[in-house]
């Protein structure tokens, strides 16, 4: 398949079978998968007279796996074709995700990830065999790929190829990323490129100096970056492995840390979400800033991206709140491809001669109520999910064969900037110090925003409808804004280092920071509100049928008619309590919603003040001919500041000389 014909999107899920666990506990299996793209849960539920009824609830993917489905079959049907994207300068993206024990180390990895062979070779290896298959390809000869790997925890980056070293991600105005520091391992072969992976997983799982006990409490990120002879990155793959879904919901532990942790990944899922939905709706802004997950992996969300979440899901009774969780959270990312899919659906419905579209259907779905299948379809019309096709670059690739991997370090390198060391300038012209972070942070806010602020501003959101922070500006002044470079007189940053004014009262900074709290909020707040408005149909509809209960139970003879009074009063008000809170909700919400706006607004104002500010100084330096600063070899422009790092980076003498090569120790 084409790269260009692949969706962008492609939101699978993957259910493992019961383990021996939960046989011998027996804990009831949940789950079916009904056809190829349709997994139903049957959730056992009480009555209020105690008695047991199964609420049936159906989801809709790209694909839906049981139990029986191998890693190869869940590769070659959605990732492999992605591989062969990134051959063509796609920025490919692979997610797994679930909750903890839900498969997703199963999947990426392989049943046993410290197995040197494999029977049932994971997400990893398959790729590693079909990046080094396809290198052999005439076409690429000359590429060279390297790999490294991260993790995040509690916001931070860690580099799990260098002792779990805290690294830092920067982003230019054209939208890339840089982690600096972050070590790079170049792999000639599928062998070494396993190594890398093991080694840094193993440093992910085993590591001393973690903070975090449980790897499930954070991401991991390997990705693979492939050069060409000029060693320019021509594509990259990012594969993910997400923090343990349940772990979002560990925000009412009493231990403050595990709160923190907690709503940390929670708003990093709600995030990803978002940005995989901004992706899907084309839209040219994305709300990356929402956490440092969406924000490293920035890049993936923009231009030529293929996305593809593996939403990996427990069998048993026991783990069905989780499940049903992480089934409604796949739902919602590629929810806005059903819309995409509706006039060809229900034009396949209406062929059938029946009058439901698919928009109903799904309408049906997200209220999460009953099956809403359509059975009376002839199965030739059935939705089929059509048998995986081995992207047509991969056909003549021979079957694979395992070999043993060894259990050699591998070879690494440490991808620095110099010049970025040297002159610790970035974004907007501030000094910092190198160790202060706090204003790094500041820096990449605004560098950030920079990047949103390009280009035309068209608007965006963070949830549904709404408008991305600050992009409602024709931004090239700002673009081409040079950096001040003179000492005549102080910056914001420079006073806030000396300690002159309270940080409170810096201008832009504290903006971009309360702006980036109340943008959490709101991610959080969206979330909540479509939960409670969810829950308030599903209680409308219980409603509505104990209404139909007790009007069928007047209608007999002899009926009490004050029992009826009593109960319908009773259930009336019930419904106006609800509708009420949710409009306490729905009212906060918007609120909030209006304070982004006004926030955005103190946003330019702000700037345009530090901007006519700044062409005072130079104008006054120039006049003054106060001699620019010896660091600074040129007054760069901030995209050709960041251009120029990432000519650096792509210089064959200085990342990837011999000199930079070490060895972690061996694991
Ligand atoms: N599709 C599958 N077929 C057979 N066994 C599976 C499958 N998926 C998962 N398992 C088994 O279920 C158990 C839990 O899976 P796994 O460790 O992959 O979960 P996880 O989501 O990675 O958990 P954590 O977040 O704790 O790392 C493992 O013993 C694994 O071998």
């Amino acid at each position: 398949m084409e790269a260009q014909s692949l969706p962008k999107i492609r939101v699978v899920v993957r259910k493992r079978p019961l383990n021996t666990k939960e046989i011998t506990k027996k804990d009831r299996d949940i789950l079916s998968v009904e056809d190829p793209q349709t997994m139903v849960v049957q959730e056992v539920k009480q009555k209020v007279d105690l008695s047991k009824f199964i609420e049936k609830h159906t989801f809709t993917f790209d694909n839906a796996f049981g139990e029986d489905a191998s890693n190869k079959e869940v590769y070659q049907t959605c990732v492999q074709p992605i591989i062969a994207a990134a051959f063509e300068g796609a920025k490919v993206s692979c997610f797994a995700y679930g909750q903890t024990g839900s498969g997703k180390t199963f999947t990426m990895m392989g049943p046993n990830p410290t197995a040197p062979e494999q029977e049932h070779p994971g997400i990893y290896l398959q790729a590693a065999e079909d990046i080094f298959f396809l290198l052999r390809e005439p076409a690429y000869s000359g590429y060279t790929i390297y790999c490294s790997l991260f993790e995040i925890y509690c916001g931070k980056l860690h580099d799990l190829l260098n002792k779990r070293k805290e690294v830092h991600a920067r982003s230019d105005a054209k939208e890339r990323v840089k982690i600096m520091g972050l070590t790079e391992a170049p792999c000639d072969t599928d062998e070494e490129l396993m190594q890398v992976i093991n080694y840094g997983l193993t440093e992910r799982t085993t590591g001393s100096t973690a903070a975090n006990a449980d790897s499930s409490r954070s991401h991991a990120i390997m990705q693979v970056v492939l050069r060409n002879e000029a060693n320019k990155i021509v594509g990259k793959m990012s594969f993910i492995d997400l923090a343990g879904s349940e772990r979002g919901a560990d925000t009412s532990e009493s231990n403050k840390k595990t709160r923190q942790d907690g709503a940390e990944i929670n708003k990093s899922l709600l995030a990803l979400k978002e940005c995989i939905r901004a992706l899907d709706k084309d839209q040219k802004h994305t709300p990356f800033r929402g956490s440092k997950l969406t924000q490293v992996l920035k890049d993936s969300f923009i231009g030529n991206c293929k996305t593809v979440m593996i939403a990996n899901v427990s069998p048993g009774a026991s783990c069905c709140e989780n499940t049903l969780n992480s089934l409604r959270y796949a739902d919602r990312v590629k929810e806005l491809k059903n819309e995409n899919r509706d006039k060809s659906d229900s034009l396949m419905l209406a062929r059938n001669g029946s009058h439901t579209t698919k928009k109903e259907i799904k309408k049906q779905h997200s209220f999460q109520t009953t099956t809403i299948k359509n059975k009376n379809l002839p199965v030739a019309l059935q939705r089929q999910e059509p048998t995986p096709v081995e992207p047509e670059i991969f056909s003549k690739k021979n079957k694979r064969s395992m070999r043993p991997k060894t259990s050699q370090a591998p070879k690494v390198h440490q991808n620095k900037s110099p010049r970025y060391r040297n002159s610790n300038r970035v974004g907007n012209g501030l000094q910092i110090n190198s160790k202060t972070n706090n204003l790094v942070e500041i820096n990449e806010n605004i560098q950030s925003i920079q990047g949103m602020i390009k280009g035309p501003s068209s608007g965006t959101h963070y949830a549904t409808e709404k408008k991305m922070p600050f992009a409602r500006r024709d931004s090239n002044k700002q673009m081409s804004h040079r950096a001040p470079t003179f000492q005549s007189k102080k910056s914001l940053t420079d006073i806030q280092m000396e300690g002159e004014i309270e940080p409170e009262s810096l201008g832009l900074e504290k903006i971009c920071h309360d702006h980036e709290s109340l943008v959490n909020l709101i991610l959080q707040e969206e979330e909540d509100l479509l939960g409670s408005h969810k829950k308030y149909i599903d209680d409308i509809v219980d409603g509505v049928k104990k209404q139909m209960v007790i009007l069928h139970e007047v209608d007999k003879p002899g009926s009490n008619i004050e029992e009826y009074i009593g109960s319908l009063d009773q259930m009336l008000l019930h419904n106006i309590s609800i509708a009420t809170k949710i409009r306490k909700q729905l009212k906060t919400f918007e609120c909030h919603l209006k304070q982004e706006e006004e926030l955005s607004q103190k946003f330019y104002e702000q700037q345009d003040e530090d901007m006519q500010q700044n062409d005072t100084d130079e104008m006054l330096t120039e006049q003054m001919g106060v001699a620019k600063e010896k660091d600074y070899p040129e007054d760069l422009h901030d995209d050709e500041f960041m251009d120029d790092l990432y000519d650096l980076e792509v210089t064959p003498s200085e990342p990837h000389h011999e000199d930079n090569l070490i060895a972690p120790p061996n694991f």
